[in-house]
């Protein structure tokens, strides 16, 4: 056996989002969400599962972090609930909302973990739904003073911002496919909920470099790598046209200022109607300190003239092995991502901001939860993330998805990501997966075992 050892000063943590963990929806003046609204409306959830509770993080925040220092996290990735610190959105301020917030900040500086924020993980104020969401621009300006006012509350201990948790999902599996918040079914208003993000995105940055903050900032993108089935033109450019569908639609606007050519032409007049104005994309361009990644699996593609989407469809290798959730597990997609952005798009530091699978865990009869199939993945795909670096690829740090087994949107609670088993037939009972202690070793040896 030998050992890779990863870069001095690499970060090994751990992410969550609020309305996946906290529970307490109606809690302490926080408003409602739309993914209380959507959670609550009938049919939208498996098993009409809610976030009214969900890990009752709200609660058990000292446990948690507690947990987090057991693993040995460097770093804990987490989002804020807008409508916990504004409940209408905007205007009046919930203290409440920032008290637990600080506390959860104070607790994680105690044990030397560093906190990471993402401000916008989907659980957008209802209020502001009810003025049309982020189809309305109006919006930029309600996210980016929302972000002020945690800047201004955090900015001397949060280590690094994150503006957007997965801009690409927020557009277009809320406002395209309708299968998440708030069930919006138009391609026409994703697109334009697609560049409001990134206009909010790119008007906080300015903000907070307004701010002189010394912390860093960036934005997290759900980023895949995409392949043809064949080497014959067509299929090439069906594997080109699914990475611009999801890669290139926000990387070249953050990086280039500009929206994808060949998708451009396929949107056509949807594109056209769009109202995106003369300094929108200068604005969105604004310099980032790192770029996250989320990373899960990869697309591989086949040209289908009678494809309904962009002319392609999806191909399944009946080799390869697959996670709960149905997505083929494929670590070499990780490596030609990260050379990829390296090579096509920025320098800057990268950090895995998500990376981790769901499997069927059970509690075994002694008590423990041996998730071997997790520990697997994450090992495959750590060799990647190695191998990238050795090749010069800035990568500076890898968030496992997720602490904790949580509520998987419109799953709910029917997939586990964590590497902390969540009892939820027993009180939220937490029990350290077999892969949390095989990435406690990893952590303190700042290596992995191959
Ligand atoms: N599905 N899935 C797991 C995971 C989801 O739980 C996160 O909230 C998202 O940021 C991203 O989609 C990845």
């Amino acid at each position: 056996m030998s050992r890779l050892y990863f870069p001095k000063d690499f970060i090994w943590g751990s992410a969550t989002a609020a309305y996946q963990i906290e529970g307490a929806y109606q809690e302490d003046g926080k408003g409602e969400s739309i993914w209380d609204r959507f959670s609550h409306t009938p049919g939208k959830v498996a098993n009409g599962d809610t976030g009214d509770v969900a890990c009752d993080h709200y609660h058990r925040y000292k446990e948690d972090v507690e947990l987090m220092k057991e693993i040995g996290l460097d770093s804990y990735r987490f989002s804020i609930s807008w409508p916990r610190i504004l409940p209408k959105g905007k205007g009046e301020i919930n203290q409440q909302g920032l008290d637990f917030y600080r506390g959860l900040i104070n607790e994680l500086l105690k044990a030397g973990i560093k906190p990471v924020v993402t401000l916008y993980h989907w659980d957008l104020p209802q209020a502001l739904q009810e003025e049309g969401g982020w189809a309305n621009r109006e919006i930029v300006k309600h996210f980016v003073n929302y972000a002020e006012i945690l800047f201004n509350e955090f900015g001397d201990v949060v280590s690094q911002w994150i503006t957007h948790n997965e801009p690409f999902v927020v557009a277009f599996n809320g406002h395209g496919s309708g299968d998440h918040a708030p069930g919006i079914k138009d391609q026409q208003v994703a697109l334009q909920v697609a560049h409001n993000l990134l206009l909010s995105h790119g008007l906080a940055v300015k903000k907070f470099r307004e701010l002189k903050l010394d912390n860093e900032i960036g934005i997290t993108l759900n980023l895949i790598s995409s392949y043809p089935i064949s080497d014959n033109v067509e299929d090439n450019k069906a594997a080109k046209r699914m990475e611009d569908y999801i890669n290139g639609w926000f990387l070249e606007p953050l990086f280039k200022g500009r929206y994808p050519e060949r998708i451009v032409e396929f949107y056509g007049e949807k594109f056209n109607n769009l109202d995106i104005r003369e300094d929108d994309m200068g604005l969105i361009k604004e310099e980032i300190d790192f770029l996250g990644i989320n990373y899960y699996s990869r697309s591989l593609v086949r040209y289908n003239k009678d494809s309904k989407f962009l002319g392609i469809e999806g191909v399944k290798p009946q080799d390869s092995q697959y996670t709960a959730m149905d997505w083929e597990i494929y670590p070499k997609g990780l490596y030609d991502l990260l050379i990829k952005l390296n090579q096509e798009y920025t320098q800057k530091p990268l950090y895995i901001t998500e990376n981790g699978a769901a499997f069927d865990d059970k509690i075994s009869e002694g008590g423990g939860v041996h998730d071997q199939d997790r520990i697997d993945y994450l090992k495959a795909h750590f060799q990647s993330a190695y191998k990238a670096i050795q090749e010069g690829v800035a990568l500076k740090g890898y968030y496992v998805w997720s602490l904790m087994d949580n509520f998987e949107w419109a799953y709910g609670y029917s997939k586990r990501f964590g590497i902390t088993y969540i009892d939820y037939e027993n009180n939220q009972r937490r029990i350290l997966k077999d892969s949390a202690y095989w990435y406690k070793n990893i952590i303190v040896n700042n290596s992995l075992e191959v």
